[in-house]
């Protein structure tokens, strides 16, 4: 019974801790979590390229995959062209199943700077909608133009044929 009471109390501490550290304006919890993340900039990721220290990003995150290579189904080899480097093209191209993409979490360490971030997949997104509007306006200019064309011809057509 003693023992229930206990937690209640260190609830309680915890939450005047809380309090007193949120002095500052900035709430614990946020702040606890984002000190835990660690950030590592492309040059650091680019030096853990060798068979024996193998890193990996896949999408802005970095893991330290030394000891996957040899378990990996596609082979060591297609891991090791990648390392250091950014590898979401290719983990994407072969469309990982769920497995795969739950193992990834094993072997995160951090998370890519925000300096070296690409926001690629804006841009592909952007690109997209464009290229179909685009798409659409000339499916509907070159018929639109080529039967304005025809029918003037015929108008021409007619009226030659009527004065005659
Ligand atoms: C750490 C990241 C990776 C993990 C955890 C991972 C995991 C896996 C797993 C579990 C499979 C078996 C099939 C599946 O479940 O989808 C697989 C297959 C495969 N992976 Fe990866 N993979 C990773 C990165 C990569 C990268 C970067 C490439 C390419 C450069 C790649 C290429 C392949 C290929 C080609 C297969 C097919 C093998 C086959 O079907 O014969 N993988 N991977």
């Amino acid at each position: 019974m003693g023992e229930e009471l206990h937690p209640t109390i260190n609830i309680k501490d915890s939450l005047i801790h809380t309090e007193n550290g949120g002095g500052n304006g900035i709430l614990p919890s946020e702040d606890t979590s984002e000190s835990n993340v660690k950030y590592y900039t492309l040059e650091e990721i680019q030096a853990h390229n060798l068979s024996k220290d193998t890193w990996l990003i896949i999408h802005d995150k970095v893991y330290d995959i030394t000891s996957f290579l040899e378990e990996h189904p596609g082979g060591e080899e297609v891991l090791l062209e990648q390392a250091g480097s950014d590898a979401t093209e290719s983990f994407e191209d072969v469309g990982h199943s769920t497995d795969a993409r739950e193992m990834l979490a094993q072997y995160y360490v951090g998370e890519l700077h925000m300096k070296d971030r690409k926001k690629e997949a804006n841009k592909e997104v952007f690109i997209t909608t464009s290229s179909d509007s685009g798409s659409s306006w000339t499916t509907w200019l070159i018929p639109a133009v080529a039967a304005a064309i025809v029918g003037i011809m015929y108008r021409f057509y007619l009226m030659e044929h009527k004065s005659s």
